[in-house]
């Protein structure tokens, strides 16, 4: 019997699966010798089960998630409260047994008074709570040294929150509802009595039911290991599943990055580290294995023998702003290539796995990563922003931020060419580049085919096919779409050729808006599924790809190309492409779609 499960997708037997016995493993973290629960493996649930057609909100008559019933402690605190007893002694006191206590998830983000959590995991949370996706029973705690009330905290998040859900409707008492279930408690990252103090009040929201736990690590790397022990020893579930998130990016090398894995492990198991990446959980990133492995007319075109290059691009037209404390620490490689682009890469190279399992689709990326050559330096080029003015209006450069330090290297833009040394894709270049302060707000996947053999209509009609071969453009953001260059002939009675585009937009072609990637992700870890979650070696072999290189621009203090805020990014890029016969498709004129 699927237990207290979600209003989220009724269709869908996957997100039932929430309470449901065989996924209700007591996963906990690494036994302690206290620990009287056996850690059993959440076996992940395979892609197949779900429900293609995986919507949250019911159709009509769709029950609103219980609001206040949860706001306040439960019973129990009325009946001289839980302390020393855990939920299931509670449970089993006033007469429950195990198969009828519902389960309830209680999320807690840590470092809530930061950047991340105000701008991307509370609207998540909140946007799944507003389509029904969350489960039956929740509780949402912010944790973080700042001192707040939950009222504070309430006012702090409700300045983030919006009903982008079509409707909009009763908007206002959603977020009313919501906000009176998100609370707060302040202390440090390394207190086990402040972790202690945390897992009362938990337990005082949980009631008898069984308690699973998320923790979202919504801090700085380098605390990580603090918050994971004073959690585990202190505030980890009993009887329920604990599940840790930890954002990217995983360390800043191969060493440190091992070392973080090792030092999460000595409290966690594997499948309770949910290392998110979140342009996994973008929409047309997801869409690649769908584009490729669904038509029947992209597959046999995956290749050297008719892809020329592919290339990867990030872009955005604003600067650090402040997070230099952060960035300056990691740069544009570590920050954005080392993860996002190159998990992008690995979906978009790797062989078709043996189903959409999340360990045989995490199989096929760590293989053809491990089919790649680190980068080298001579395939590199590094860029940093600088001061400019434009329209009268001055913009900073890189160094100009304060929480920079001055004389800085850190590069804000890098451009690389990477290689695939397998049969599928010997020879052909994957160029990345990635960069802050440019022309625009961009991030697409450009795959540039070779010229048509022949060259027929070039004798005939003067169109050098060697210029106008087809290129499958993916924009991840803004404004989705999936578009294929394609030549046709121009209508009329002559016989002159012309560039059009097969063009999917996904505005127009779609009324709901796109969820946040945060909010699948955040669904997903809730519902134990991984296959958009990084493992660790996965990560070992991106971290293998990188470190040689960030070593040396760090041990030879390789000083960025400058380039003015706005620009299209340093001269150097261009030289690079150029040396693989590559022009970067995001530059030419014609790209208006
Ligand atoms: N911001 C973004 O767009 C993205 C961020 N990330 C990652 O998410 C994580 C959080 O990022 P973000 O929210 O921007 O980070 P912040 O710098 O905003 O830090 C989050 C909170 O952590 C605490 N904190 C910050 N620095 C330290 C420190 N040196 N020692 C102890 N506590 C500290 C602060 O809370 P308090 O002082 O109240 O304890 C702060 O509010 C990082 O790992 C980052 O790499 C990933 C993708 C995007
Ligand atoms: O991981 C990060 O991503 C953001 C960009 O995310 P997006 O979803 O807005 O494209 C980037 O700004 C940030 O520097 C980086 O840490």
């Amino acid at each position: 019997m699927a237990l207290s499960a979600a209003k989220c997708p009724s269709s869908s037997a996957a997100r039932l699966s929430l309470g449901h016995p065989s996924l209700r493993s007591s996963t906990l973290l690494r036994p302690f010798p206290n620990s009287s629960a056996l850690a059993r493996r959440v076996p992940s649930r395979s892609f197949k089960n779900w429900n293609l057609n995986v919507v949250c909100k019911q159709e009509a008559g769709a029950v609103p998630a219980s609001s206040s019933a949860e706001e306040a402690p439960s019973k129990n605190v009325e009946n001289g409260g839980l302390f020393g007893l855990s939920s299931e002694e509670y449970g089993n006191a006033i007469g429950l047994d195990a198969s009828e206590r519902e389960s309830t998830v209680s999320i807690t983000v840590v470092g809530a008074s930061g950047d991340l959590a105000k701008k991307k995991i509370f609207p998540a949370l909140f946007a799944l709570y507003y389509e029904d996706c969350l489960p039956k029973h929740f509780t949402i705690f912010g944790y973080a040294r700042s001192k707040m009330t939950d009222a504070e905290l309430r006012t702090m998040v409700s300045k983030t929150l919006t009903c982008r859900i079509d409707k909009r409707e009763n908007c206002s008492e959603k977020m009313e509802q919501f906000l009176n279930r998100c609370f707060y408690h302040s202390g440090q990252y390394d207190s086990e009595q402040n972790f202690a103090e945390l897992d009362k009040k938990l337990k005082e929201h949980e009631g008898g039911r069984l308690p699973n736990r998320l923790f979202y690590l919504s801090i700085p790397p380098n605390i990580f290991i603090d918050v994971v022990k004073s959690a585990s020893q202190s505030s980890s579930s009993k009887d329920g599943w604990t599940r840790v998130i930890v954002e990217k990016p995983f360390g800043r090398d191969s060493q440190s990055s091992a070392a973080l894995t090792r030092g999460l492990k000595q409290y966690l198991e594997e499948d309770q580290i949910f290392r998110i990446d979140h342009y996994l959980g973008k929409e047309l990133v997801e869409n690649l294995s769908i584009l490729r492995f669904s038509n029947l007319v992209f597959e046999p075109l995956w290749s050297r023998q008719y892809i020329r290059n592919v290339q990867l691009i990030f872009s955005e037209d604003f600067g650090t702003e402040g997070r230099g404390g952060y960035f300056d620490n990691y740069g544009i490689i570590r920050d954005i290539m080392q993860n996002h682009l190159l998990q992008i890469l690995a979906l978009f190279a790797m062989e078709t796995p043996v189903s959409m399992d999340a360990e045989d689709i995490r199989n096929e990326k760590v293989k053809v990563l491990r089919s790649m050559k680190p980068l080298q330096l001579e395939d590199v080029v590094i860029g940093q922003y600088k001061s400019h003015t434009k329209g009268g209006v001055t913009y900073p450069g890189y160094t100009d931020d304060k929480t920079v330090p001055k004389g800085s290297l850190t590069p804000t833009f890098a451009a690389a060419a990477l290689f695939i040394d397998n049969a599928r894709w010997d020879g052909v270049p994957f160029l990345m580049k990635a960069g802050k302060a440019l022309h625009t707000r961009r991030t697409e996947i450009r795959v540039q085919f070779r010229h048509v053999p022949g060259n027929l209509y070039k004798r005939s009609f003067g169109t050098d096919l060697d210029r106008a071969t087809n290129e499958l453009v993916i924009r991840v953001q803004p404004n989705e779409a999936i578009y294929l260059k394609i030549n046709n002939k121009i209508p009329g009675l002559g016989m002159r050729l012309d560039r059009s585009n097969l063009n999917l937009l996904y505005a127009s072609r779609y009324s709901k808006e796109i969820p946040d990637a945060y909010e699948r992700l955040l669904l997903d870890a809730i519902e134990g599924e991984r296959r958009l979650f990084i493992r660790s070696d996965e990560l070992d072999a991106a971290w293998e790809l990188f470190t040689p290189l960030l070593r040396e621009l760090e041990e030879k203090k390789i000083a960025p190309e400058l380039y003015p805020y706005g620009s299209r990014g340093p001269v150097g890029a261009h030289y690079l492409a150029a040396n693989y016969n590559v022009r970067w498709g995001d530059l030419s004129a014609s790209e208006t779609t």
